[in-house]
């Protein structure tokens, strides 16, 4: 028997749930607001939520992660009406269990009922035996652990899996993981960047080709689809994949078999697909840019990876373990960071996620050469920048970092927060480019290992500010 809370500002809606969790043999409490919800819940060691979105004192989209991180770690399923299938959607990339729409018949709510009690349980059962090898993944807020319990899952099952998240957020990473803690972890992890690859190339890199096939093919390729035969092939940016690639490489995923370019017979391949994106595949899908029976077949299991501006309570053990990484490759003692650099951290934005951080610290690590402490001078040009919000909220600390990189506002040409944000950090995206290239002489790979972006992303910023 499980504990279910249900919460709806709607006495037939909780009425008709209460009925269908108790005639499937559970204990069920009701609230009608999320204020009584966290009340009761404090008591009651609930298992499962079923959660509304529109109640009278909020938005249940914002109490979410609350039920989320009780200690009984429930599963929360989102009741919605029509009006806010938006709402729902987020739910789902927040970690909601699933989402039923009113009015639900009692079948559907026991169903999804069990399911969202089934998957807790292995959820649980999974953590608590610890099977997780989290290869290198650094985090322990309550939205990353449940990153971690769906990698589990997706890892024993074998099933595609589809890795959400903006950029620098780690997918790569979690892809990663996943195979590590695959029954494929002895064989290849393939990393493809469809980004990177020009249209093309990609046919012959994806699929291989034979030797004399088209003017260059010197020698037969078996391609990289090939290669992760038994292992892992892992496609970031699935995205940038045309119409015509998305084509071919569905039937590849239906059969498992595939014709290397120039060749006349067909080749198998055994492998697990993780792909990745930051963009919105279910819209590129209306818009007919991306094929609907693709997009179903790669995401059979889905995770969403947090900004790191969501998890910011990380961001201290994401700076030691980077500072102790710095460190080791230099065999260095690792630095410390005074107080105040950490707050900095901890208030900056992040649109560039963990891999800024990473390289926000190494490049304050490289800058403070024997200094064992970090201090704010020693950290880059965009995140000194952020101190320009204390400043303009009054509270400015160090008016000596600000006034030597940047002129005052006058009184009467004081812009909006957020265009005179964007403007500044696009100015220190553009110097840092500026130096970059200056330092690497124009060597595109080597700006792309320096700063740790694909050469592709490097190329467009390279024609942004038109670096010469
Ligand atoms: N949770 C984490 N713990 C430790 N390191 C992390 C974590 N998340 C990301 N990183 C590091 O940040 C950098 C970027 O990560 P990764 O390449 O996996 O991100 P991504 O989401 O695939 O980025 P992109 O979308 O730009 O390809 C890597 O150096 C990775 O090791």
């Amino acid at each position: 028997m499980a504990n279910v809370l249900i919460i709806d500002d709607d006495p037939d809606v909780r009425q008709v749930l209460a009925g269908a969790v108790k005639s499937a043999g559970h204990e069920a409490r009701s609230a009608g607001t999320l204020q009584i919800a966290m009340d009761t819940a404090g008591s009651f060691n609930c298992e499962a939520v079923f959660l509304d979105l529109s109640l009278p004192d909020g938005h249940g989209l914002d109490a979410l992660t609350w039920f989320q991180e009780l200690m009984s770690f429930p599963e929360v399923i989102i009741i919605t009406g029509k009006g806010d299938p938006a709402g729902a959607e987020l739910a789902l990339n927040k970690g909601a269990f699933d989402f039923l729409e009113k009015p639900a018949s009692i079948a559907e709510v026991t169903l999804t009922l069990v399911r969202a009690l089934e998957y807790r349980e292995a959820r649980l059962r999974r953590s608590r035996e610890g099977l997780i090898k989290r290869s290198g993944i650094v985090g322990s807020c309550s939205a990353l652990v449940r990153c971690l319990q769906d990698l589990s899952q997706a890892a024993a099952t074998g099933n595609s899996l589809l890795i959400f998240g903006e950029t620098g957020t780690g997918k790569e990473l979690f892809a990663k993981a996943v195979h590590d803690n695959s029954p494929r972890a002895g064989h290849d992890f393939v990393v493809v960047d469809c980004s990177a690859l020009s249209r093309g190339v990609m046919e012959s890199t994806l699929f291989g080709h034979v030797r004399g096939a088209f003017t260059g093919a010197s020698d037969n390729f078996s391609g990289l689809v090939a290669l992760s035969n038994k292992g892992t092939l892992f496609l970031d940016e699935i995205g940038e994949l045309d119409l015509d690639m998305q084509k071919k490489f569905l039937r590849v995923l239906e059969e498992k078999k595939f014709r290397p370019v120039g060749a006349s017979r067909e080749v198998y391949s055994d492998f697990r697909l993780v792909c990745a994106t930051n963009r919105d595949l279910e819209a590129m899908a209306q818009r007919g840019e991306f094929r609907q029976d693709l997009l179903y077949r790669i995401r059979m299991q889905k995770c969403t990876l947090p900004p790191l501006r969501e998890r910011r309570e990380d961001i201290p053990e994401l700076c030691t373990h980077f500072l102790e990484e710095t460190a080791g490759q230099l065999k260095a003692s690792p630095k410390e960071m005074y107080p105040e650099v950490l707050e900095i951290f901890s208030a900056y934005e992040w649109p560039g996620n963990v891999r800024e951080l990473k390289n926000a610290l190494e490049q304050a690590a490289a800058a403070a050469q024997d200094e064992p402490m970090l201090h704010r001078r020693h950290l880059p040009l965009h995140l000194r920048v952020s101190l320009l919000k204390d400043s303009l909220s009054g509270q400015q600390e160090d008016k000596g970092v600000l006034s030597s990189d940047f002129s005052p506002l006058g009184q009467s040409d004081i812009p909006e927060w957020k265009t005179f944000k964007t403007q500044v950090v696009e100015a220190a995206e553009e110097r840092y480019f500026h130096d970059l290239y200056a330092h690497t002489g124009g060597r595109i790979k080597e700006m792309a290992r320096l700063a740790n972006l694909t050469q592709s992303r490097v190329y467009s910023l390279i024609n942004k500010y038109k670096l010469r």
